[in-house]
């Protein structure tokens, strides 16, 4: 990108002209002059009505003179839709992915490097995010936040790749983001000072706020001044003054869940199938409007982390369960309403060129807006009663004049009875008679020869099927325009097909689709007659944005109230299908008899539920069981739970205390690749390293069976050591493994716990055949199905001597190694020293014993570490009792 525009392309003539041709420019900035309609173009209006009215279609002179009338306009047309096609071909690709922000990014040099500032806007938005903060060296946080945003296009300055040598960050983010575009832009367009002009003059005065919490932050005020400069490079418009939602997002607000951990817990998407509604949003989401679903995906991505805040949003469900009229009510009442950001996102950008489809689309959006306004009154009403302090809140946000104000002002303009309605043809109807009559003089001629030509194509169509005896109708489609439609059922065709003069046929089950050489050119003339109205009417429209422009702002809020209380009344729906209960938030995490939320919508049957139990004092629980007992699943339910709870839902189970978690991180096992076994293990050893570099005590840690990809040994190596680390820390740990050795650690360590998933065994009578039932419940202490795979290999056709000698040598090399590790005396007195430690720490922290009765119980510690130490045969330094 140079930044030199010079892809730009013009229509409607010189560019020159095109300032007094159409003036859209509501904020006033560039022009001050009212919208001129030329007279030419009224005057070829009224001269093409005179042609249609006195001469035959199709007579040869008639069309002649019309056509030689229209030629320039057509030409010009089809300029202005080439250069459409040209200006939006490059995004075209992305458009059917859904995605739709664009995203820059930089980070500090020299000393500064680590510190990232980030911007980020969503084209169907109009709202600037801006972030900035300190990364640590695995970059997780900012590689988090991209993945949260879906980008359709990452930028980044030119610096961070050069001669062939990118930075960390850079190489991070294209290897994480393979599939988007990447984009690099000039340094000197990463200016902060220029960042801070458009915020200063872009920014909508209800979020002024904002410029006191980034103007010292200067490198998220150098992304937004390159991703701003950037979007008027392509989108070919520039926002309006004073127009933009302008948010400060630090990354302390919302719990950081990574990638790789919403992917295992299938947050959004997933895992095998990506159109399947199987994932934790598919079960939540039961929202009506886009902004809506939005929200509630961001939400499950990043949950909060204010326990007043995810408070206010359990009393609004809760009310909204308790009072069904307010429920159905505001179901009802959000339900019509539209994408209101994506409406405001068009209502404040200012096109630099000014085509059929901007006249079109804007027209469109007055009526969206019209719609959306009509709807406030009664989303007001249904609020009226309410009691909790956020419905409160919105109630008194819609209270704001500035709503009936607008629609006031667009009454004045747009017909009563306009409205948004589905279907192209409606929609057409719609637009074309939107703007009232009497405005426009020549509005009104150009619609009266729309409806004659509207008219004699209906005429003609009845015509043809008089003449061939068939019964045709009149069709609409966006792409064919008015074309005939014929029914085969029970029609015979003249000499078995359809008569020459039909052309372009189609075919589509039992129906044909066709036109003729007349219909053809009646709809151009349509179109050309449409085209006329549409300019005519945006003339008109940007004269009524003009007047509404200061006061559009109010949507923002409406958006807000809108989409909240989608995704609240989403979360209340959610509790209706379900028994969910209401989560308290605490030091502990307690779930009494907690089901795994898609499992349950899965199965649609009540899976089997477990508690879990995790507190500072036992914050790392072990949990073993065969295979298909059901452990992962446990896993993800209480992860899910906890996510539920931090969004501000109900969660599954019959109660549940959580403790809020900053971060979410999750390991869990792929499934066995022996073609890919090596990678498999690094890809273990990535994310357990990824985790303890950013784990932190008030993490909720989910691990489940590390060091598969490798041998026994090196694997429960492994897992000893990374237990010992997470050990140290008050973070809250879930460890699933295969490992049973990793049970003595119980005896060890004070804050460890044992759990297992039970399976029992039964034997045939008849065949001797033994079999296992899975019960899925979950039981304190170690799993005793020691060799569960050996059990599920006899299960199969092995032969039984292969079996018998594996379990022969699995059992020995077992007891090899734990005796090996238990006897190495270094390892012992770390344990004993540890041990010591973590009950000295936590008495400590939890005490409240008078002091004789510590005295004596840190008497017991001191003996039980003597004991443990002269045990491997090291001399005790605690002499003294002081000591
Ligand atoms: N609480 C439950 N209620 C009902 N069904 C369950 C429950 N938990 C698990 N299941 C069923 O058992 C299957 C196996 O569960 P899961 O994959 O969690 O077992 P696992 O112990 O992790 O197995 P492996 O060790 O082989 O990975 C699941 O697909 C699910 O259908």
């Amino acid at each position: 990108w140079t930044g030199s525009g010079q892809n730009q392309t013009t229509s409607y003539g010189s560019a020159s002209s095109r300032s007094s041709h159409l003036s859209v420019d509501e904020g006033g900035r560039k022009s001050s002059h009212g919208p001129v309609l030329p007279r030419a173009a009224s005057g070829d209006v009224r001269i093409a009505r005179n042609v249609t009215a006195n001469t035959s279609i199709g007579s040869p002179e008639g069309m002649g003179l019309y056509t030689k009338r229209l030629e320039t306009i057509i030409t010009m047309t089809f300029q202005i839709f080439s250069t459409v096609s040209v200006s939006t071909s490059s995004s075209s690709a992305h458009t059917t992915s859904g995605a739709s922000v664009i995203v820059a990014v930089v980070e500090g040099r020299g000393l500064a490097r680590g510190e990232i500032g980030m911007a980020s806007i969503n084209l169907k938005c109009p709202e600037l995010v801006l972030s900035q903060f300190a990364d640590t060296g695995t970059y997780a946080k900012v590689i988090t936040k991209i993945h949260i945003l879906v980008p359709l296009e990452i930028l980044m300055p030119d610096t961070s790749s050069e001669k062939g040598k990118g930075t960390k960050l850079f190489n991070l983010i294209t290897e994480n983001f393979p599939g988007v575009a990447f984009t690099k832009i000039q340094r000197k367009y990463f200016n902060e000072r220029k960042g801070l002009e458009y915020i200063q003059q872009l920014c909508a005065p209800e979020f002024g706020t904002v410029l006191m919490e980034v103007q010292a932050k200067y490198y998220c005020l150098a992304t937004a001044a390159a991703l701003l400069k950037y979007l008027e490079f392509i989108q070919n418009s520039v926002y309006a003054a004073k127009s933009l939602k302008v948010i400060f997002k630090g990354s302390e607000q919302t719990a950081m869940i990574d990638s790789a951990s919403a992917t295992n817990l299938e947050l959004v998407v997933n895992n095998r199938d990506h159109r399947s509604e199987h994932t934790l949003l598919g079960v939540l989401n039961h929202t009506k409007t886009p902004g809506g679903a939005r929200r509630l995906r961001s939400n499950i991505l990043e949950p909060l982390l204010d326990v007043d805040t995810i408070n206010i949003r359990l009393d609004t469900i809760q009310e909204l369960l308790q009072d069904e009229e307010l429920f159905f009510g505001l179901k009802n009442a959000i339900g019509h309403f539209l994408d209101i950001d994506q409406l405001l996102s068009v209502l404040v950008q200012i096109p630099k060129l000014e085509t059929v489809q901007v006249a079109e689309a804007k027209i469109t959006r007055v009526i969206q807006l019209k719609h959306t306004l009509d709807l406030v009154p009664r989303l007001r009403m249904v609020l009226t009663n309410c009691n909790t302090a956020l419905l409160k809140a919105y109630s008194a946000s819609l209270e704001d004049k500035r709503f009936d104000m607008i629609l006031e002002q667009i009454k004045t303009v747009i017909n009563d009875d306009t409205t948004y309605l589905k279907g192209s043809l409606n929609m057409r109807t719609q637009k074309c008679y939107a703007v009232r009559p009497n405005i426009n003089e020549f509005l009104d001629i150009a619609r009266r020869a729309y409806t004659e030509i509207v008219d004699d194509i209906a005429g003609l169509v009845n015509q043809m099927g008089e003449k061939y005896g068939l019964p045709m109708r009149t069709s609409f489609s966006t792409a064919r325009g008015f074309f005939i439609q014929l029914k085969l059922e029970g029609v015979v065709l003249p000499e078995g097909k359809l008569p020459s003069e039909f052309i372009k046929v189609t075919k589509y089950k039992n129906n044909y689709g066709f036109t003729t050489a007349d219909l053809v050119k009646m709809n151009d003339r349509c179109d050309e007659a449409l085209r006329e109205i549409f300019h005519m009417s945006y003339v008109v429209i940007c004269q009524l944005l003009r007047t509404i422009h200061e006061h559009i702002h109010c949507l923002y809020k409406l958006s807000d109230a809108v989409s909240m209380l989608d995704m609240l009344l989403s979360l209340a729906n959610a509790c209706t299908i379900s028994d969910y209960v209401r989560p308290e938030f605490t030091d502990t995490l307690a779930i009494k008899q907690g089901r795994h939320p898609i499992l349950e919508r899965m199965s649609g049957q009540q899976p089997i539920s477990n508690n879990a139990y995790i507190s500072e004092g036992s914050n790392f629980v072990i949990i073993t069981g065969p295979n298909m007992s059901g452990k992962s699943t446990y896993l993800k339910q209480v992860a899910m739970c906890q996510i539920m709870g931090q969004i501000g839902s109900f969660v599954p189970a019959e109660y549940a205390s959580f403790r809020v978690a900053d971060q979410i991180f999750t390991r869990i096992g792929v499934d066995d690749d022996f073609e890919t076994n090596s990678s498999t293990f690094m890809l273990e050893m990535k994310e357990i390293s990824y985790i303890i570099h950013n784990v932190s005590d008030r993490s909720l840690i989910i691990i489940d069976e590390l060091g598969r990809g490798t041998s026994a040994e090196e694997g429960i190596g492994i897992c000893h050591s990374v237990c010992e680390f997470l050990l140290s820390l008050q973070a809250f740990t879930l460890f699933a493994t295969h490992f049973l050795e990793l049970c003595q650690l119980e005896s060890l360590y004070p804050n460890v716990e044992n759990q297992h998933l039970e399976v029992q065994h039964t034997r045939s009578n008849d065949t001797g055949a033994e079999s296992v039932v899975y019960t899925y419940l979950l039981k304190r202490g170690c799993s005793e199905d020691r060799n569960y795979g050996l059990r599920a290999a006899e299960m199969t056709s092995l032969p039984s001597t292969i079996i018998q000698e594996a379990k022969t040598v699995a059992s020995k090399v077992s007891q090899q190694l734990l005796a090996k590790h238990h006897s190495d005396p270094e390892n012992q007195r770390q344990r004993a020293v540890y041990h010591l430690a973590t009950r000295l720490l936590q008495t400590a922290r939890n005490s409240r014993l008078d002091p004789d009765s510590l005295r004596m119980y840190l008497k017991g510690l001191r003996k039980q570490y003597e004991a443990a130490l002269q045990a491997i045969g090291q001399q005790t330094s605690m002499d003294t009792e002081e000591e």
